[in-house]
């Protein structure tokens, strides 16, 4: 069979853990698993299979008989590459490669590889980058254990397997540590980048959601930006913010951020907490969410878990888009409707024909303006314009004057705060 060199023949294996796994629909798993895999340009995914696990074949992950037939099918397939959307062990992997004669790639390694391949600025690479060095290390850790088990556990030192897993770990460990530099340098710009983007009095809106939820669409459609949108998971790596002006509200900063996705390996979640610090210091959270796909709810869910474990959102008002109605039958977009239009935190939309928007963009207007704190401020007299200012926003709630100036009690959004501040 003739085949284009420059793709790698892939076959993805969903192995459903009996009785574990059955928060996800198996099959839905397996087509995440798909799209995952065709977002990497370089792959053809020419089949796909869900593999119930058996009970123990420690070694080989699945029994012989199945990797048997597996074999067959891969063999018939020409196929490279397997990718198996679970996390497989260095033994096993190493076991499955020589059974099978291909390579082998797990949920985790997919993920990274989508990651560097997406990752655009530097310090985007950096985190992805200590990501992998990150997974890499703990690989090597635990063929070490199993090394030291081959021996009795007796745990002496100097085999030479061992030595070299040693100095292969002290290398992964001088390089992370360069990097973790690199990347303090890269974050304390950013750092003041924030800063200074605090200072202008916009309040910041983040986009959150799973995926391919349409994130990257509704912050184009809103902005009439061109950023990156498409069928493919997580086109949107690092973070994009961009000005905008809400029609008949204020002039707000939207965030586009990554999109999350269920099992995300934690080697990741720890490196893109910096990223996600933008979503931390966001007045407005908007959940994006993909209503008409049929795992809807699990991602959402899982999305929620990210957020909480991240500690984002705790405290910062969350609205909930149900995004692409228009992909629902009338019937179930009308109650759809009708559910989105009983609860005031949740908004049923389409990103592509704009149906909803009006009433999404009033909700955002309402919700920063809705958010006021309490603060006293003191005022030298020589401030009179600031005042003047506060009085003609018409946030002071109470003054005092003694010698000095004059004490105020406001009440404000963290846009009228920060446009004070600029004065
Ligand atoms: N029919 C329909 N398709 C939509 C809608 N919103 C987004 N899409 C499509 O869904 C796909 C994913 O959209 P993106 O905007 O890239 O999703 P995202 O959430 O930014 O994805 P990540 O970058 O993976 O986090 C694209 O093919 C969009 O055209 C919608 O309201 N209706």
């Amino acid at each position: 069979m003739e085949h284009d060199a420059q793709v790698t023949r892939a076959w993805v294996l969903h192995p459903d853990i009996y009785g574990a796994n059955q928060r996800r629909e198996a099959s839905f798993a397996l087509e995440e698993a798909v799209s995952l895999a065709d977002a990497l340009a370089e792959i053809e995914v020419v089949g796909s299979t869900v593999v119930r696990l058996p009970k123990a074949h420690a070694g080989m992950l699945f029994g012989s008989g199945k990797i048997e037939e597996l074999k067959g099918l891969f063999e018939a397939n020409d196929v490279e590459l397997v990718l198996i959307d679970g996390p497989v062990t260095p033994v096993q992997q190493r076991n499955l490669e020589k059974a099978w004669k291909v390579k082998l790639l797990d949920r985790t390694g997919l993920i990274l590889e989508i990651f560097s391949d997406r990752a655009r600025t530097r310090e985007g690479v950096l985190q992805v980058e200590m990501a992998a060095l990150s997974y890499q290390r703990t690989r090597l850790v635990r063929a070490w254990t199993h090394l030291e088990r081959q021996r009795g556990g007796l745990g002496f030192v100097g085999g030479p397997g061992e030595t070299q897993i040693e100095a292969d770990r002290r290398a992964i460990d001088d390089q992370l540590v360069r990097l973790r530099r690199q990347l303090a340098k890269v974050v304390k710009t950013r750092e003041l980048h924030r800063k200074a983007r605090a200072k202008v009095p916009f309040p910041i809106v983040a986009l959150v959601g799973y995926t391919n939820a349409g994130k990257s669409t509704l912050f184009n459609y809103v902005t009439g930006a061109d950023v990156m949108a498409k069928d493919m998971l997580f086109a949107t790596l690092d973070p994009t913010m961009r000005a905008v002006h809400l029609p008949d509200g204020p002039e707000v900063i939207l965030s586009d951020t990554v999109g999350f996705i269920s099992d995300l390996p934690t080697e990741l979640v720890a490196s893109f907490r910096a990223t996600l610090e933008e979503v931390l210091a966001a007045d407005l959270i908007l959940h994006v969410r993909d209503i008409a796909h049929p795992d809807s709810e699990v991602q959402a869910k899982d999305v929620e878990d990210i957020l909480t474990s991240l500690g984002v959102g705790t405290g910062t008002k969350q609205l909930e888009i149900w995004n692409k109605i228009d992909l629902l039958d009338d019937e179930r977009r009308e109650a759809m409707n009708t559910r989105a239009a009983r609860d005031d935190e949740i908004f049923a939309i389409s990103a592509v024909t704009g149906e909803g928007l009006e009433d999404l963009f009033a909700a955002i207007t309402t919700a920063l303006d809705a958010k006021r704190t309490e603060e006293d401020l003191h005022l030298e007299f020589s401030q009179g314009k600031h005042r003047a200012w506060l009085f003609k926003e018409g946030v002071v709630e109470n003054e005092t004057q003694d010698e000095d100036g004059f004490h105020l009690r406001v009440r404000w959004t963290a846009r009228q705060a920060r446009k004070f501040e600029g004065l």
